[in-house]
């Protein structure tokens, strides 16, 4: 991420206003106020998690008393507070935990990605920046999400400061994603190349981050409850913004503060699971057999509060609210969508056939086959905490514009050199699956955005599609199958309509994984 940081203007803010349904003379015109309400919704999404509110959320300061409120418990400041972050939002994060505390701060260590102190002064996001003469020392490092050596020498201030404390001191530690690649400190004698090498190879072989992360903290200082033991005794409070589906405090960043409960013999089954067992370094076959033999076990965390102050599902709670303000139908799907993006757009589009079925008069509607149908797929995804059976009961004769909610993170098998990223992609699939059926008198938007603001390496936060799409693209000479052959969506979408399709946010200072926003709207 960090060697494209870039900042794009900010969407317009203006007044989320319902719309006002009208005959097909309003069409073409409903159609933009729709592309504009789908935009406003997204902002309102990541607004739900900006550090800022976040924070606010969850701490409490009483300056009289100096008593520090963390959700149901209390800490006494007095000159004891000390603070230490890492991962892509925590530089706004320190920022808004800076102004609340105040001078109750003594000093403060957090790592961030190269490049974002400066893209942040370059968007005029003063509340995202630290002050002039702050206590917190900044260090910038993980260019391109892989740990360096500019993030180990972060690591290692933020060990010393963590072991420099006491049992009457506290010690707030912000955590985000991005935080691993942020916090390398291998145990010796494997070296950070190692350690590079190894989780990048896992990657490649397609291990998912609860696999990554169970290596990652076996072969670290910090993870795995490493940095709370650091602590140890001062009182550690966590405040975690979960990049993870299901919010596994364990997983965000290899949960440095929370114990971990695998054992040698877990991450030797992931390691032959990708075929790396046999070609391993001496150095990490070294740390493993001595981890099998250590008379202390797992760190403990007794000392530890770890809280999750912003995750998918609360975002899209508010952008379930404010969809409700508009006069939509709003339901919340899923927080998990996971699984492969082909399967997902598949899933986008018979659930728009389904569901516009269900909105419009008896016309060119759904077949039970297609209901059985979006179940199976939906059953495929394997999606925990789907609301599909609710939803469709939901909507059903609801007689208004329907609103679904969805977040996660897709996966893209690529294939072709294209430009692109994992929502724009998403998006143009769901568009070219739509453009194949009739749907009946009713108004289709899907939008795709990552709350982070980039999607990729590329320049979008996501991209939003209509059913006319494909026929669209085609008479401006733009064939979507092509695009997507190529993993080549961007290029599609900064051609198609001359880029007015792209949702640009610029760097939100934020991220939650990726949120997906459905209208249907009767005519
Ligand atoms: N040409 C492309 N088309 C589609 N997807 C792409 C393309 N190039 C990269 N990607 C996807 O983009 C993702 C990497 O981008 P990004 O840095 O936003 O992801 P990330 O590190 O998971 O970020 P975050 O979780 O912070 O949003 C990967 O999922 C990768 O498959
Ligand atoms: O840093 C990490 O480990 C990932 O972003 C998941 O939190």
């Amino acid at each position: 991420m960090a060697a494209a940081l870039q900042i794009l203007p900010r969407l317009a803010r203006a007044p989320l206003r319902p719309l006002f349904l009208g005959g097909p003379v309003a069409r073409l015109a409903s159609g933009m106020a729709l592309a504009e309400q789908a935009r406003q919704l997204f902002e309102s999404t990541v607004g739900a998690v900006l550090p800022g509110p976040m924070l606010h959320r969850a701490l409490s300061l009483d300056l009289d008393s100096g008593q520090l409120k963390v959700r149901d418990r209390s800490f006494q400041l007095r000159q004891n507070l000390y603070l230490v972050g890492f991962g892509k939002a925590v530089l706004g994060m320190a920022a808004a935990a800076e102004e609340l505390l105040g001078q109750h701060l003594v000093q403060g260590v957090i790592s961030v990605p190269k490049g974002i102190r400066a893209a942040m002064e370059h968007a005029g996001k003063q509340e995202m920046l630290l002050k002039p003469h702050s206590r917190i020392q900044v260090f910038e490092g993980a260019e391109d999400n892989l740990p360096d050596r500019d993030a180990l020498r972060a690591a290692l201030a933020i060990r010393q400061l963590a072991e420099g404390l006491t049992a009457d001191d506290l010690l707030l530690v912000l955590i985000s994603g991005g935080g691993s690649a942020l916090l390398p400190a291998p145990i010796p004698p494997v070296t950070l190349e190692e350690k590079q090498t190894l989780t990048k190879l896992l990657a490649a072989r397609g291990a998912n981050i609860q696999e990554l992360n169970t290596i990652r903290k076996a072969l670290s200082q910090l993870k795995g409850g490493g940095l709370a033991q650091a602590a140890y005794p001062a009182q550690v409070v966590s405040l975690i913004l979960s990049d993870v589906v299901g919010d596994p405090m364990e997983v965000i960043a290899s949960g440095p503060t929370v114990a971990s409960v695998h054992s040698v013999q877990d991450c030797l089954h992931i390691l032959n699971r990708y075929g790396l067992r046999a070609a391993l370094p001496r150095s990490v076959k070294t740390v493993l057999a001595r981890a099998d033999s250590d008379p202390h076990g797992p760190h403990s965390c007794g000392h530890v509060l770890n809280v999750i102050i912003g995750s998918n599902a609360l975002a899209l709670a508010e952008a379930q609210r404010q969809a409700e303000a508009l006069g939509y139908r709003a339901m919340v799907l899923s927080t998990a969508m996971q699984g492969d993006v082909k399967s997902v757009a598949q899933f986008y589009a018979l659930l728009v056939r389904v569901v516009g079925a269900h909105l419009t008069p008896p016309g060119p509607g759904t077949s039970v086959e297609e209901d059985e149908q979006l179940y199976e797929l939906a059953a495929k995804l394997q999606l925990p905490d789907l609301q599909l059976k609710e939803a469709l009961e939901a909507v059903a004769g609801a007689g208004s514009p329907v609103c679904l909610l969805a977040g996660g993170e897709p996966t893209v098998q690529l294939q072709g050199s294209g430009k692109g990223g994992r929502n724009q992609e998403l998006a143009l699939r769901v568009g070219a699956e739509l453009g194949q059926w009739p749907l009946g008198p009713i108004d289709v938007l899907f939008l795709s955005g990552g709350t982070d603001g980039q999607d990729g390496p590329t320049e979008a936060a996501g991209a939003w599609v209509m059913p006319e799409l494909a026929s669209q693209a085609t008479t401006e000479g733009l064939d979507v199958a092509t695009f997507l052959a190529h993993n080549d969506s961007h290029t599609f979408f900064s051609r198609f309509q001359g880029g007015a399709h792209l949702l640009h946010t610029g760097l939100t200072g934020t991220n939650v994984m990726d949120a997906h926003i459905l209208f249907l709207r009767p005519q």
